[in-house]
C-alpha cells in the first residue's frame, strides 16, 4: 500500500495537491483516492472500486480507444485558448460559475476556447450546482452565445427538480453529475427528466460494474469524467468508458494534464483526441510519495472505511 501527494499545476475543485493510497492485488492496481471533504461513509465506494481493480479486475471492453475531452480550470482566457490548442482534443469543458469568477469572466474564458476550437469543435461547461433556477438560466443563455454554442451544460444547480426546471427553459442539454455520483438514488435523474446525458464517475459509483449498471438504468446517453485522478485510478475510468455499449460523447479523462507529475512510468496519455483502454492499470513505479503525516492520514482513513465496507 503506497500514498502520493501530486502537486497540481494550477487549483481545481479547489484544490492544490492530489492525494490518494495505491493498493494492490492479484488483478493490479487499484487506487483509493476520495476528495478530503467525503466523509468516511461516502468514501466506501472509491474503496470498492479500488478493490474491485485490485482483486477483480475489469469487464471486457467493447473499444480500444475513446475520444477525450480537455479540461479547461478556472484561468484566463489566454491560458485557456493555449490549454485547449495544446489538447490535441475538438471537445472541450470549461469550469464556470466558480466563487473565483465572474459570469463576464467565465464568458470571456468560453470565447477564447471557441477560438482555440473553432466551429466546429464542441464546448461543454460545468457549473458544479452553483446556480439556482432563476440564476441558471440567463447565465446558460450567456454562456451559449458567447461560446458560439454548447455542447451542454453541466449540473447547472443542486437539486434534481431544479435541473427539470432550467431543462425546460433552455435549449442547451443539461448533463447530470453530482446528481448521480452523490445521489442516494442516481435514476432519479432520469425519471425526473432532468437530464439529457449522465456523467459517470467510476469512483464514487463504486466501480466499473456499479457504474455499468447505473448506465444501463437511468438510460441516457453517458460521458465517462475523471476524478482527477494519477494514472493508476484513471485507468478504471478508461474502463469503463472501454465497456460501455454505446459511448456518444467525449470523455472527461485527459486529466493527468492537471496533475504536474504521476505514480507511473507508463502514463496514460492522449493521442490524436483519444485515449487507449488499458486492461490494466499502469504499475505505480514512479510513486510521488506522500509525507509521513499525509501517508498516516490516510491509511487511517483507509482502515476505517475498510471496516464500514465490511460492514455493508
Ligand atoms: O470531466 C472533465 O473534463 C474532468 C473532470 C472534472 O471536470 C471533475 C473532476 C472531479 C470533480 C469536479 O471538479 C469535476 C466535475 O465536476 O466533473
Ligand atoms: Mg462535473
Amino acid at each position: 500500500m503506497q500514498v502520493y501527494a501530486i502537486p497540481m499545476r494550477t487549483r481545481f475543485r479547489g484544490i492544490t495537491t492530489r492525494e490518494g493510497l495505491l493498493l494492490d492485488g492479484p488483478a493490479g492496481w487499484g487506487e483509493f483516492c476520495p476528495f478530503l471533504d467525503y466523509d468516511d461513509a461516502e468514501s466506501v465506494p472509491w474503496l470498492l472500486s479500488a478493490l474491485e481493480a485490485a482483486q477483480v479486475g475489469w469487464p471486457e471492453p467493447v473499444r480500444d480507444r475513446v475520444p477525450v475531452n480537455c479540461t479547461v480550470p478556472v484561468v484566463p482566457p489566454q491560458r485557456a485558448l493555449e490549454i485547449v490548442a495544446a489538447s490535441g482534443c475538438t471537445t472541450a469543458k470549461v469550469k464556470v460559475a466558480d466563487p473565483g469568477s465572474t459570469l463576464a469572466e467565465d464568458a470571456d474564458r468560453v470565447a477564447a476556447v471557441r477560438e482555440a476550437l473553432g466551429p466546429g469543435g464542441l464546448i461543454r461547461v460545468d457549473a458544479n450546482a452553483a446556480w439556482d433556477v432563476d440564476a441558471a438560466v440567463p447565465a446558460i443563455q450567456a454562456l451559449e452565445k458567447a461560446a458560439g454554442g454548447l455542447e451542454y451544460v453541466e449540473q447547472p444547480c443542486p437539486a434534481v427538480e431544479d435541473l427539470a426546471a432550467v431543462r425546460r427553459r433552455v435549449s442547451v442539454p443539461i448533463a447530470a453529475d453530482e446528481s448521480i455520483r452523490r445521489a442516494e438514488d442516481p435514476m432519479k435523474v432520469a425519471v425526473a427528466g432532468a437530464a439529457d446525458i449522465a456523467v459517470l464517475k467510476v469512483a464514487p459509483l463504486g466501480g466499473v460494474r456499479r457504474a455499468l449498471a447505473v448506465a444501463e438504468a437511468c438510460g441516457l446517453p453517458c460521458v465517462v469524467s475523471s476524478a482527477v485522478e494519477s494514472s493508476v485510478g484513471l485507468a478504471a475510468g478508461l474502463a469503463l468508458a472501454g465497456a460501455l455499449p454505446s459511448l456518444e460523447h467525449a470523455c472527461g479523462l485527459a486529466t493527468t494534464s492537471l496533475l504536474t507529475a504521476d505514480n507511473t512510468s507508463s502514463p496514460l496519455v492522449v493521442e490524436g483526441g483519444t485515449m487507449a483502454v488499458p486492461r490494466r492499470a499502469p504499475v505505480p513505479d514512479t510513486l510521488v510519495e506522500a509525507d509521513a503525516e499525509t501517508t498516516a492520514a490516510w491509511l487511517a482513513r483507509y482502515l476505517r472505511v475498510s471496516s464500514l465496507a465490511q460492514q455493508r
